[in-house]
C-alpha cells in the first residue's frame, strides 16, 4: 500500500497535509495521535468517503481515490470508530454482509462465502451467538460483529478505527493478536488507529504518530514511542520502559 495525501478535509481548510506512507503486505501500521490530530480524517479519505482528496493511494496496482466502489470494497475493509447495525438483523445475517462485494451478479451466496463469514465469527468470537439479533448484544459483543464482518470482507488490506475502544483486555489483547497473524500469515496490510500507546508499540510494525494533521514520527515504536515525541505529541510528560516480557514497551504519565 503506497499512500500520499496531499490536502484531505472536510472544508476549504485541510485538516490533512502531506501525510506519505509504504507499507508493504504482511504490515501493521499503528496510527496514534491526540483528538482531533486526523486519524479518523486519514482513514475516512483513504476509504473513499471524503471528497476532494488530493492524492494518491495505491493497492495492488489499483489507485484506491479513482476505484469505483466495488473494486474498493474488494480491495479495503474498513471497521469505523463508530457503526450503526440496523437492529433487524442476526449476527450471521451481518457477518454475511461482509461478503456482498465478492457476490455474483445474481448476488447468491456460495458455500464458499458462508465458509468465510464463519471462519471470521470463529475469529472474533461471535460464533456462538450467530442467531441472536444484533439489538440483543452488548457493545464489545457489537464491536466484534462488525470486526468479524471486515474480516470476511477478505481484502488485502483492512482499516481500522479504534476497534479496542469497546473490548475488555481480555479482547483487545486477542483481537490484536488475531489481527498481527492476519498480517503475517495471509499477507494482509493492516491500519489500526490507536490510542493506547502500549497496544501501539506492542502490536505496530511500524508506529506513525500524527499532529495538527500531519506526520510527526513514523518508524518502529523505539523511534517513535520516546519521552521526547510523546512529549511533543501530547504534550504530556512520560516515563518509557522496557519490559523484560514480550509487552516490550510501557508508558506511563509521570
Ligand atoms: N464532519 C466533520 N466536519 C468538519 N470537521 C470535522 C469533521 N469531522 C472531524 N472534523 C475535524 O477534523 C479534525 C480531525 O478530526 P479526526 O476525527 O480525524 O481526529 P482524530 O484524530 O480521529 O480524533 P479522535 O482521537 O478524537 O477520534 C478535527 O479538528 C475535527 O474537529
Amino acid at each position: 500500500m503506497r499512500t500520499a495525501i496531499e490536502k484531505a478535509g472536510y472544508a476549504s481548510e485541510p485538516v490533512l497535509r502531506d501525510i506519505r506512507f509504504e507499507l508493504p503486505p504482511g504490515r501493521l501500521l499503528a496510527v496514534i495521535g491526540p483528538n482531533g490530530c486526523g486519524k479518523t480524517t486519514l482513514i475516512r479519505a483513504i476509504s473513499g468517503v471524503l471528497p476532494n482528496v488530493q492524492g494518491e493511494c495505491h493497492i495492488n496496482g489499483t489507485d484506491l481515490l479513482r476505484a469505483d466502489e466495488t473494486a474498493r470494497a474488494r480491495l479495503l475493509a474498513v471497521v469505523p470508530q463508530s457503526t450503526y447495525i440496523p437492529p433487524a438483523f442476526t449476527v450471521e445475517e451481518v457477518v454475511l454482509m461482509g461478503r456482498t462485494p465478492h457476490l455474483n451478479w445474481l448476488g447468491t451466496l456460495s458455500a464458499r462465502d458462508t465458509e468465510i463469514a464463519h471462519e471470521a465469527m470463529r475469529l472474533t468470537d461471535v460464533e456462538g451467538f450467530a442467531g441472536r439479533w444484533c439489538s440483543q448484544l452488548s457493545a464489545g459483543e457489537r464491536q466484534r460483529v462488525i470486526l468479524a464482518r471486515a474480516l470476511a470482507q477478505d481484502t488485502p488490506v483492512l482499516m481500522m478505527d479504534e476497534p479496542t475502544s469497546h473490548l475488555d483486555l481480555r479482547y483487545q489483547i486477542e483481537f490484536l493478536e488475531i489481527t498481527k497473524t492476519l498480517a503475517s500469515q495471509q499477507d494482509k496490510t493492516i491500519l489500526i488507529a490507536l490510542h493506547d500507546l502500549n497496544l501501539a508499540a506492542r502490536f505496530g510494525d511500524t508506529v506513525m504518530a500524527m499532529k495538527d494533521g500531519r506526520v510527526a514520527a513514523s518508524g518502529s515504536a523505539a523511534e517513535v514511542l520516546t519521552p521526547e515525541h510523546i512529549q511533543d505529541i501530547y504534550g504530556l510528560p512520560v516515563e518509557v520502559f522496557q519490559s523484560p516480557g514480550k509487552q516490550g514497551t510501557i508508558i506511563l504519565p509521570v
